[in-house]
């Protein structure tokens, strides 16, 4: 018996297009039906349409999902693609993860002016990014380099770094390998100084919670560890509260039946950094991160809020 026809909603970026293609291929591959089995509907979200300021200053979680989970209970679209990195930790009660394909490669790339690297930088230069995180991170390693507020598309990111007018960029490598850009990358960040974004690099695959003949069909995309790592990641950004406003990195990995968590809170100037570090079972994955966020918010002295 095939599977039904299930339409596909995402967002319209370049990057959200390319995720989307992956799994659209997929999941035609997993149940050996063509790719026409599964329409693609494109969603405008709110992040979409804001381009000039931070989404930090933006307010409100969710502003690339809100659109896609109102599609998804509303009926209009069956499952929905997302980067998880723009997943928030609370979904709504009608909206699982049913789906998470094996994760990217989840360090930064470094895209420099004439290949220059963060060390190499002259005193003063500029790097643009929208990311509290990278911006904390860079601070942290050089505090003489100033960080520009940097929006737009992969592709508008990297051509202020061409025009010069800033001197480098970040940017997820796994993005730039989705879009066949990685050969743009003139130097990647190594993990110890540089720990990503929870979530980042991993592809997420969004259903009705009550949907099970959706669920079953995304069964074949879940793949164990990803999801595993992902849930004491995300675990850890609950415990924080983590929005947007707060520089946090997370990052865990699954051996076996073993897993690994860092994470860090810096200060947005990256003056201060909190850091925490956990082994244990991977089956514990959401209490370890958990346990993790809550070992850094009795650190913090004035709590998360503090940080803003
Ligand atoms: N917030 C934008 C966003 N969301 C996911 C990715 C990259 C892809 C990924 O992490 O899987 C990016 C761009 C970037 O950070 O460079």
């Amino acid at each position: 018996m095939t599977i039904k026809s299930l339409r596909i909603g995402t967002r319209g970026s370049p990057l959200a297009l390319a995720q989307t293609h992956m799994v659209r291929a997929l999941l035609a591959e997993a149940h050996g039906v063509s790719e026409e089995h599964f329409p693609v509907e494109i969603i405008k979200t709110t992040g979409d349409q804001i381009q000039d300021r931070s989404l930090a200053d933006s307010g409100g979680k969710g502003l690339f999902t809100k659109e896609l989970d109102l599609a998804l209970i509303g009926g209009a679209i069956d499952l929905a693609v997302h980067s998880s990195k723009d997943l928030p930790t609370h979904l709504p009660a009608e909206i699982i993860i049913a789906g998470y394909l094996p994760r990217e490669d989840v360090r930064d790339a470094w895209i420099g002016r004439d290949g220059m690297t963060i060390d190499a930088l002259p005193p003063g230069a500029v790097v643009g990014t929208a990311s509290l995180r990278r911006a904390a991170q860079v601070k942290r390693r050089r505090p003489d380099l100033q960080t520009t507020l940097l929006r737009g598309n992969v592709h508008t990111r990297l051509g202020k770094v061409e025009s010069g007018e800033i001197d480098a960029t970040l940017l997820a490598l796994a993005g730039l390998k989705r879009l066949g850009l990685a050969d743009r990358a003139t130097a990647l960040l190594p993990l110890a100084d540089f720990p990503p974004a929870v979530g980042q690099g991993a592809i997420g695959i969004t259903a009705r919670a009550g949907d099970a003949e959706t669920r079953a069909a995304l069964a074949p995309l879940l793949d164990a560890a990803t999801a595993l790592a992902l849930a004491a990641e995300r675990a850890f950004l609950s415990a924080l509260d983590g929005s947007c406003r707060t520089p946090i990195a997370g990052h865990a990995t699954v051996s076996g039946d073993e897993l690994s968590f860092y994470g860090e809170v810096l200060k947005a100037d990256g003056s201060q950094v909190w850091m925490t570090r956990r082994k244990g079972r991977a089956i514990d994955a959401a209490m370890i991160g958990a346990d993790a966020g809550n070992e850094i918010v009795l650190k913090l002295p004035h709590g998360v809020a503090g940080l803003m």
